[in-house]
């Protein structure tokens, strides 16, 4: 479980998130939605602790990140695994030397145990097939699932996704929302989603907290989004054409 605690951050005299909290819980697929320039990337960058807070606290599983020292962030952080948008895989390492790479920076494991682990996360993302290949001779959902298999491969407990379906077809979105629930669900991850993708906020979303202009306004799930309130919130959903004919007002 992480917990955010009254976070504030603020650039240059501009406060970009304005007392945020909220609990993401273990097992279950969190996601963070808004508009663009609201604030997710930053808050993201925040609880991973690449960006200090002005004020307020990230705990992991109790473990305050800002108030730790650097070796109990070290700890914390290689248990943490990320997708990034656009997969950002090396171009010059094969899809299994990119898996293998966190391996070979942060573990202790010999050679042959590493080469175990990088063929079960392959497999576990149906790349077993594809282990030789180079990113740039694998498709964009492919280059995906190399993500998400890196992601895991230090048996990480906190997973996150930073708008894991851009670029993606929408059969092939649906695919890597899947993977990413299931993978969440058998390993039992904290997931963090930050997504504008209404698509996976209906079909993923079991927690969703929606931001507008840096404050959190809004928090529920997907059976209850529809329903929401807050007129920010229900701009941002109706715009949707989908959404609009799946709550029936087309
Ligand atoms: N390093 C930075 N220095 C100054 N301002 C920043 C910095 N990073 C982000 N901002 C500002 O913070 C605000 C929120 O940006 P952020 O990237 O978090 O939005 P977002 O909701 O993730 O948008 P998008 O969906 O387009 O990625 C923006 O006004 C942005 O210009």
């Amino acid at each position: 479980m992480i917990e955010i605690k009254n976070i504030q951050k603020t650039f240059q005299g501009k406060t970009v998130l304005s007392d945020i909290s909220a609990t993401f819980e273990q097992g279950k697929t969190n996601m963070i939605i808004g508009a663009s320039g609201t604030g997710k990337s930053v808050l993201l960058k925040t609880i991973v602790g690449l960006f200090e807070p002005d004020a307020g606290s990230v705990f992991y599983d109790g473990r305050d990140f800002h108030q730790s020292n650097r070796k109990e962030q070290k700890i914390i952080r290689s248990e943490i695994g990320m997708l990034f948008q656009g997969s950002a895989l090396f171009d010059s390492l094969t899809v299994a030397d990119n898996v293998r790479f966190p391996l070979n920076v942060h573990s202790k494991m010999s050679e042959s145990e590493k080469d175990d682990r990088v063929n079960t996360c392959l497999k576990r993302v149906g790349l077993e097939q594809a282990a030789n290949k180079m990113p740039s001779e694998i498709s964009g959902g492919m280059q995906k699932r190399v993500g998400i298999a890196r992601a895991i491969v230090m048996k990480s407990q906190y997973l996150f996704c930073d708008e894991p379906n851009s670029g993606l077809d929408p059969q092939t979105a649906w695919m890597i929302d899947q993977l990413i629930h299931e993978i969440t669900d058998e390993f039992n991850l904290t997931t963090v989603i930050v997504s504008h993708d209404m698509n996976s906020v209906m079909e993923i979303g079991e927690y969703i907290m929606f931001m507008y202009q840096g404050l959190k306004i809004w928090e529920g799930n997907k059976d209850t989004i529809l329903d929401a309130e807050p007129k920010e919130l229900r701009d941002f959903l109706f715009s949707n054409k989908l959404v609009r004919t799946f709550k029936g007002m087309q």
